[in-house]
């Protein structure tokens, strides 16, 4: 099974000369043997077309039907004119002659001219027929010396099994290039050389030889197969005397196996192919039980060590593969039941675990749980609080945009705020940051009153509003000075920290320009900049990866977390899940104005992805439906 699977896989696929070429030889030869058997014929069409040109339909006929080297030459000779010859038989065509009256009157002197001109005819129609005849000769000849040499080969071969494998060897060689030809060159030459050995020696005798070609068991095999021929019976004698060398231990020991083939059939050409298909090991499925989990492992030992008895089989399978391919060869279709047994058995064993494996699959099944990443260490309960938020509320008219807010951050917090649009974010940050007055509840930053003592708490506080209100007509480095003069700060503190600002964010070839004419993402970075160049205790920052590229978004994360690392604190609202659950500590989940969650990062999620968690919260996702209109298209 696998053997011939292999060796007719390895055929199409062949990219390798070595592989490739024997299961291609055959065919491409065989219908270059084709071509010769068949081109006979045309050729001895054109031949008689030249000998009696204007011989009528019945002349043209018999060339076609490809006995030429025979009836040919006697026959249309006399149906052209020989009619009135003596020598030849007054065929139909004679007996058909319109003018049999004016043929009997003719005189000796025309008969003679007339025979003149047809032994001169039938002359010229010999020599063309005798220059085809040689070439056809050759078929005889060809058998003939094939008949001999299978004799040779017979008696060969019954000496010693290396004589037969030699002379099979030579033959080989000898055919090859007369073959190779054969496609590619025009029909005359094609038809001197091969056809004769092609069409008649038997086709078996042709096949054997395109067969030989790819391994010595499948030309075994062939002359099996094709033992109506003689060559058949030569190959029975090539297996007889490979025996005979096989017992003698000659060097020709391979040709041993595919002779043993021959009386047993198919047993024997298996072996020699069995080597080939290498390829078999289709590579233990055992890497399918590590799809499963550690538990499933346990599971598949348990139940490999319940099926003990399929599984040592399907262990031992590769061993004696790989100890002796002799040995295995020897027995070729013991190794392949055991293999399918083997198979089989694995494929329940796979079952097995499947089955037994299938709870503990399930118990793993929470796999957002382990996907859930590590949040970063919050700091210590009893870290001081830099920013103290208690019952903050705002209202818009009848809108209470901030109901009774209350959070707690401590130093060194990286602190996420979260929440739907509308949801308060923004209202609670400014009411935090001195830039909207609450209607309730207090702000405390690093224990002072934002609103008591505003000076003291925006000194420590670094703030990157949503709605950015910068001096857009300054350029970068213009307006990175004034927010540090603004702060205080030296023009020579003011310079140092811009440029490290500037490097940090990226922005040297931007400083120049006008931040009217900056990116969003541009205006993001220069005004957290703004924020961070006094060097505040807390940050307090809306949304401020918002419209900042990815590469910019990671240096702004590098900045943020060495600021955190260093002692500061960030509060920062966003809409992005992964961010906050990468950087922060900590988080808040604001709906509707109010705090639903709110501590440490792994408090918040409750087990759950913080997105999980937030739409959860939010009111959960909301099915668009109704939207049918939107498949219309406008269009
Ligand atoms: N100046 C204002 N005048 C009237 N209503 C306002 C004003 N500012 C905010 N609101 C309302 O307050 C509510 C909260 O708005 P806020 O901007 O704080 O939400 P948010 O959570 O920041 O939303 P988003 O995530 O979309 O930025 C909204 O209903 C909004 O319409």
């Amino acid at each position: 099974m696998s053997a011939e699977g292999g060796a007719t896989g390895a055929r199409p696929g062949g990219g390798g000369s070595g592989a490739s070429t024997p299961a291609k030889r055959p065919a491409a030869r065989r219908p270059a043997a084709k071509k010769t058997a068949a081109a006979p014929a045309p050729d001895a069409a054109s031949d008689g077309s030249d000998a009696d040109a204007p011989a009528g339909a019945s002349a043209a006929k018999p060339p076609a039907k490809r006995a030429p080297a025979k009836k040919p030459p006697v026959k249309r000779a006399p149906a052209k004119r020989t009619s009135g010859t003596a020598s030849d038989k007054p065929t139909g065509d004679a007996a058909q002659s319109p003018e049999p009256e004016q043929v009997s009157k003719r005189t000796a002197a025309s008969r003679e001219a007339s025979a003149g001109a047809a032994s001169a005819r039938s002359t010229s129609a010999r020599s063309a027929r005798s220059t085809r005849a040689t070439v056809k000769t050759d078929a005889p000849s060809a058998r003939s010396r094939a008949a001999s040499d299978a004799a040779k080969k017979r008696q060969t071969q019954r000496v010693a099994a290396s004589t037969a494998t030699e002379t099979t060897a030579a033959e080989r060689p000898a055919r090859k290039p007369v073959a190779a030809p054969a496609p590619p060159a025009p029909p005359a030459p094609v038809v001197e050389t091969v056809p004769p050995a092609v069409a008649d020696a038997g086709a078996v005798d042709a096949v054997d030889e395109t067969t030989t070609e790819r391994t010595v068991a499948p030309e075994a095999k062939k002359s099996r197969f094709s033992s109506r021929s003689g060559a058949a019976a030569t190959a029975a004698a090539a297996t007889a005397g490979a025996d005979a060398a096989a017992s003698t231990g000659s060097p020709t020991a391979e040709a041993a196996p595919e002779a043993d083939a021959a009386p047993q059939v198919e047993v024997a050409s298996e072996p020699v192919i069995a080597a080939e298909p290498e390829p078999e090991p289709e590579p233990e499925p055992e890497p399918e039980p590590v799809v499963v989990v550690p538990e499933v492992a346990l599971a598949a030992e348990a139940a490999s060590a319940a099926d003990a008895d399929a599984a040592p089989e399907a262990e031992a399978r590769p061993e004696p593969a790989a100890e002796d391919r002799a040995a295995v060869a020897a027995a070729p279709t013991a190794d392949a039941v055991r293999e399918a047994e083997a198979d089989r058995s694995h494929d329940v064993a796979v079952a097995v675990i499947a089955a037994t494996s299938k709870s503990s699959v399930k118990k793993s099944s929470p796999r957002k749980k382990r996907t859930l990443r590590v949040a970063r260490a919050a700091p210590p309960a009893d870290a001081p609080r830099v920013l103290a938020v208690d019952g903050l509320v705002k209202q818009f008219g009848g809108n209470t945009a901030v109901d009774h807010i209350s959070l707690d951050v401590r130093a060194g917090s990286f602190y996420g705020i979260v929440g739907p649009n509308g949801a308060g974010k923004t209202t609670t940050l400014s009411m935090v940051t001195g830039l909207l007055r609450p209607d309730a509840g207090t702000v405390r930053i690093n224990d002072v009153d934002a609103w008591a003592d505003p000076q003291a708490a925006k000194r420590a506080t670094g703030v990157l509003p949503d709605r950015l209100r910068l001096f857009d007509r300054l350029t970068g480095a213009q307006l990175l000075s004034y927010s540090g003069t603004l702060r205080g700060l030296d023009n020579r503190t003011v310079r140092e920290r811009s440029a490290d600002l500037i490097a940090a964010f990226g922005l040297d070839d931007a400083v120049d320009r006008l931040v009217a004419d900056y990116s969003a993402g541009m205006t993001k970075k220069i005004a957290l900049a703004c924020a961070m160049i006094h060097a505040p205790r807390l940050l307090v920052l809306d949304e401020p990866f918002e419209s900042v590229d990815p590469v910019s978004a990671a240096n702004l994360t590098d900045i943020l977390e060495r600021y955190v690392g260093g002692g500061g604190t960030v509060v920062l609202s966003s809409h992005g899940m992964d961010l906050i659950e990468r950087v922060c500590d900590s988080a808040a989940i604001i709906v509707g104005g109010r705090v639903l969650a709110s501590g440490t990062l792994d408090e918040v999620r409750a087990g759950q992805t913080l997105e999980d968690r937030f739409v959860e919260l939010a009111g959960g996702r909301s099915a668009a439906e109704g939207m049918e209109w939107l498949h219309s298209f406008s269009d």
